[in-house]
């Protein structure tokens, strides 16, 4: 079977298609493994659907699947649009929602499914917490300090809230920096899309940005978030960095 190593901006994901939707929860722990295996921060399977392009199943590296996953649906659409199984302009279904996607050359956006605020009243750690769904949870907090980002305090509360956990600060340009400790990977990633997309949406509600902004996350990339009519756009570059033929299923 074809596979293909993607990333989007620092989370990284090995992608193949298949007839068949089955548990592909052990397959992703063996190759998301970065010392036996691929290495990625998870697995993407795209498999047919009748009504949109294709459907997915996304994995984390520890085998979890999440209903979402905002890089993941960047390298997806151009790894669709690059092997003929959707056009430039897709929809495909996640456990999410309906995602609909834009490739253009290397740069693809993805529309989001609509954010949700959870909670406003999270105290931990000397921080102000918001928890937000942007297809997945996201624990938010602004700190002007980015490398105060405590990792074992991140994933206490990753664990108490199911989680995964950002910190994040408005630069006076209007810019965000991100930092994201990743549910299911259990560590810091180099980006993490809903993640971003939470930040951001944190951000617009209490008017520190407006309806567009650069997002760059712990690669140094830069990321392109709005929000139009209830709905948040992300988009930047994806990278196939290789594939090859691997005896999966
Ligand atoms: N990195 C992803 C998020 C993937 C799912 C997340 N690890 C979870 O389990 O909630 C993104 O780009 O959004």
């Amino acid at each position: 079977m074809m596979i293909a190593k993607y990333s989007a901006s620092g989370n990284d994901f090995v992608l193949f298609h298949s007839f068949i939707a089955r548990d592909r929860s052990e397959l992703a722990r063996t190759l998301c493994d970065r010392q036996s295996g691929v290495g990625a921060d998870g697995l993407i399977v795209l498999v047919p659907h009748a009504e949109h392009d294709f459907e997915w199943q996304f994995y984390n590296s520890d085998g979890s699947t999440a209903e979402m996953c905002g890089n993941g649906s960047r390298a997806c659409a151009h790894y669709a649009y690059s092997n003929g199984l959707a056009p430039a302009n897709m929809t495909f279904l996640t456990e999410a929602g309906v995602i609909g996607a834009e490739v253009e050359g290397d740069m693809v956006q993805s529309d989001l499914t609509p954010p949700k605020i959870l909670r406003d009243d999270i105290v931990a750690g000397g921080k102000k917490w918001w928890l937000l769904d942007t297809g997945v949870p996201h624990l938010v907090t602004f700190d002007a300090d980015m490398d105060n980002f405590d990792l074992v305090e991140a994933r206490a509360l990753r664990f108490e809230h199911n989680a995964n956990v950002n910190i994040a600060s408005v630069n006076s340009d209007g810019s965000i920096r991100v930092r994201t400790y990743e549910r299911g990977v259990e560590d810091e990633t180099l980006a993490c899309g809903t993640g971003m997309a939470a930040c951001f949406y944190r951000a617009n509600r209490e008017e520190l940005v407006g309806d567009k902004a650069e997002v760059y996350p712990k690669s140094g990339e830069t990321l392109y978030l709005g929000l139009e009519e209830g709905t948040i756009t992300f988009k930047g570059l994806v990278k196939k960095t290789f594939e090859t033929v691997l005896d999966v299923k």
